[in-house]
């Protein structure tokens, strides 16, 4: 075969260095027959393989010591002399270190691995078993002591932890969090366990019998696990929740009756500018009068839409109606009170198909919120596929027996299609403008309505002009198709780490502010089109933020058990889209940004930005830092994540890791529906869809907040103030079409 299909038989570059490994004094050996084992014993060169070598260099090479390696990166460096059996100096050439593979039944062997795999500049087998001057007693105590391995009783040590804390209620929060995402075999005795914190505040109040408490402390534990979709029955509480004695109101329903509405947004109706007030009118009068409507706002960034969605939401809520307030992604649903991602509120199936259901019947608790509502709001809808929305429509029909657009209610969609559109994977620009929502039979119902006045860039009104002029593919396009920035605007490219240091600091003056105030700083971000530059940007912030790191390594499991030796690695050096890194390192106060929906009437969306505060082994405390739940502090334990389905990635596996990654920098598409004080436009290379230059820049309120650094396309090139927009014109025409 080999033949055949004319592979390659040794020009494989980069070269593939398996490295020894092999616990102490087991070393491999080859000798001749004949020569005597008295002989080969004393042999002190067969003694040194290239592990006890790697541990020699450590301790006395101080180029070795200087790069702290871990011991697969060490052949990038050096080279091995198989004749002398010692390393020296890499001149030339790239090559790749594979550490041999060990299987768990191997034992200590295998937890060595571990160890090397993780431990940089280990120094001897000792070295790599000391752990904060204790030295374990075995290379498996060490790697458990590191964090290294994935613990039987994971949920209850993240309890315990988090108990220390004294904080009842975000403690019952995260045990419906774990109950939810990672159910433990028994959870009755994970009750039993910390029932005494669950219910600390609780037991205060003298007038309830022991009874009556532990029925309320459970009664509160099925509020949120109804929020999310669940109950508490679902995890074997039916004996003790029978004699509750609280009224039985579903949940969803009383959680949305009780959203809080802030004096802000109740005002704000009454400072809504012209065309705000006018769509502000015609909503509520439909709302009023109880009688069917859909209506698509359309605005440019900064226009004031979710201002008026607020303003929309507290008139409806103060008058004691149910509005449901939804969007596209988590962070916009962030940013609205009760707000809640459409896919979750509705449970419309990630994979959307031309017929695809949600899963909810009439009777279900949500059934009947939606039955309730009297004002359903969705923003970003110009984000979502329009199978996702005319799920939605299906939806709606079936609960409320009507043949009328989305059963007769009164929707609100909002959205600009100068903005990133529904992410086609892997698709071409015909297919991005089919799954758009300017393509569904749904469109033609949709009364639009236009603000156009840009609130957000008021102070500069021809920043907002020239905002439009992205967003609608009319600045001029001047060399090669690309549009050019003014030089104020620009961080001159002098070489790669030259100008996207100057970038860091200028977006970031000072990080030691985040240690004193913490809200200057969140509203400051980098911004960058690819998971790879964002993260690369991370890694530069963490390393200079100051702090005492905490490194948390991700436990990464091939859902098929026998791939696991063969993948292992791999799985740990990849960074899909949606999962937290493998390495995540934190710092107390360093901002980070939730990956999952882990419970999102309490704000904690997948988008949430929160600040870290302290670090324990299994749990991490932290405080939301924007949004309406802005202070609020929260535990986050580590939970299995799922790889996506993509075909990049084709080895299924979960990662259990904290749900969060570090966001001094993040992607454009991640940054749609935030405010931010100071941007930083990174663009290592050129934007690559529709839309994402116009999102960038439109986070910012001025000119003078938005610094971008272009990375020209060659070395020589002389262009670093051009660079590529793209527009898709046929959405904005079909958008404009009414
Ligand atoms: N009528 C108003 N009076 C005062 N401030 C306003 C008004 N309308 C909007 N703003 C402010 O303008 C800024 C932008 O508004 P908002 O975030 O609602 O815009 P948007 O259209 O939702 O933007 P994006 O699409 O980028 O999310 C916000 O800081 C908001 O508080």
């Amino acid at each position: 075969m080999w033949r055949i299909f004319a592979f390659d038989l040794s020009v494989i570059n980069p070269a593939v260095i398996v490295l020894h490994l092999h616990l102490q004094d087991y070393q491999p050996l080859s000798f001749h027959e004949d020569r005597p084992l008295q002989d080969v014993i004393e042999d002190e060169r067969l003694h040194r393989t290239m592990l006890t070598e790697f541990f020699a260099m450590n301790r006395t090479n101080k180029q070795a010591e200087d790069l702290n390696l871990l011991y697969k990166e060490f052949p990038q460096y050096f080279v091995w002399d198989e004749d002398n059996r010692i390393w020296y100096a890499r001149k030339r050439g790239q090559v790749i270190g594979r550490v041999t593979t060990a299987h768990p039944i191997e034992g200590e062997r295998y937890y060595l691995r571990m160890l090397l795999m993780h431990v940089r500049r280990p120094k001897s087998f000792t070295d790599l078993k000391t752990v904060n001057g204790f030295i374990a007693c075995s290379f498996k105590r060490a790697a458990e002591i590191r964090g290294l391995l994935q613990i039987d009783n994971g949920a209850e040590q993240c309890l315990s932890e988090a108990a220390l804390y004294k904080m009842p209620s975000s403690l019952r929060q995260l045990f419906a969090v774990i109950l939810i995402y990672c159910p433990p075999s028994n959870p009755k005795n994970l009750w039993d366990k910390f029932y005494d914190y669950l219910l600390e505040d609780i037991a205060n109040q003298s007038f309830l019998s022991e009874e009556q408490t532990k029925a309320k402390v459970l009664h509160l534990i099925d509020e949120y696990l109804q929020i999310m979709g669940k109950n508490i029955a679902d995890f074997g509480f039916s004996q003790l929740t029978s004699t509750m004695p609280f009224a039985a109101i579903t949940k969803e329903i009383e959680a949305e009756y009780t959203i809080p509405i802030s004096e802000e947004d109740l005002a704000a109706s009454s400072i809504l500018n012209h065309a705000q007030r006018g769509t502000f009118n015609k909503i509520m009068q439909k709302v009023d009068a109880n009688v069917p409507a859909a209506f698509f706002i359309d605005g440019p960034g900064g226009t004031g839409k979710s201002f008026l969605y607020k303003a929309l939401l507290a008139t409806v809520r103060s008058r004691g109606h149910i509005a449901l307030a939804t969007a596209t992604s988590g962070a916009a649903a962030s940013i609205l009170p009760g707000g809640r991602t459409a896919h979750s509120r509705f449970k419309i199936p990630l994979q959307q198909e031309i017929n695809s259901t949600c899963n909810i019947s009439k009777q279900s608790a949500i059934g009947k919120l939606i039955q309730l509502a009297r004002l359903i709001i969705w923003d970003e809808a110009a984000m979502a596929k329009k199978y996702a929305i005319e799920s939605f429509d299906r939806l709606l029909k079936d609960l409320l027996n009507s043949d009328s657009i989305f059963g007769g209610k009164v929707i609100v969609f909002g959205g600009d299609f100068r903005q990133t559109l529904p992410v086609v994977r892997k698709g071409q620009r015909e297919d991005y403008i089919s799954a758009s929502l300017v393509n569904s039979y749904l469109w033609p119902h949709l009364e639009k309505i236009r603000l156009t006045e840009n609130m957000r860039a008021r102070s500069d009104p021809s920043f907002s002009d020239f905002l439009l002029k992205i967003g609608d593919g009319t600045e001029p396009t001047i060399l090669d198709n690309k549009i050019k920035f003014p030089s104020s605007m620009l961080i001159p490219f002098i070489d790669d780490t030259t100008s996207l240091n100057l970038l860091i600091n200028t977006v970031y003056p000072s990080l030691f502010e985040f240690l004193t105030s913490s809200s200057a700083v969140t509203n400051r971000a980098i911004l960058s089109t690819t998971n790879e530059t964002v993260q690369e940007v991370n890694q530069i912030l963490i390393q200079r933020f100051p702090g005492q790191e905490t490194r948390y390594i991700s436990f990464d499991q091939t859902l098929d058990p026998t791939k696991q030796v063969d993948h292992g690695d791999f799985l740990n050096s990849i960074q899909p889209p949606g999962l937290p890194p493998h390495e995540l390192i934190l710092k107390p106060m360093c901002p980070v940004i939730l990956l999952r929906n882990l419970n999102p009437a309490q704000g904690l969306c997948n988008g949430t930005r929160l600040i870290c505060l302290n670090f324990d082994k299994n749990v991490i405390h932290a405080e939301i830092s924007v949004g309406i739940h802005i202070g609020k502090h929260v535990f986050i334990p580590r939970i299995p994540l799922h790889s996506s389905n993509d075909e990049s990635y084709p080895i299924p596996f979960k990662r259990t890791q904290f749900p969060i990654s570090l966001c001094f920098a993040m992607t454009i598409n991640k940054s749609q529906g935030q405010t931010l004080d100071f941007v930083g436009i990174y663009l290592k290379e050129p934007v690559f869809s529709h839309g994402q230059l116009y999102v960038a820049l439109s986070r910012a309120k001025t000119s003078a907040n938005v610094k971008i650094l272009l990375r020209p396309v060659t070395v020589h090139s002389t262009e670093s103030s051009y660079t590529r927009n793209i527009v898709y014109h046929e959405i904005l025409a079909a958008a404009a079409d009414t």
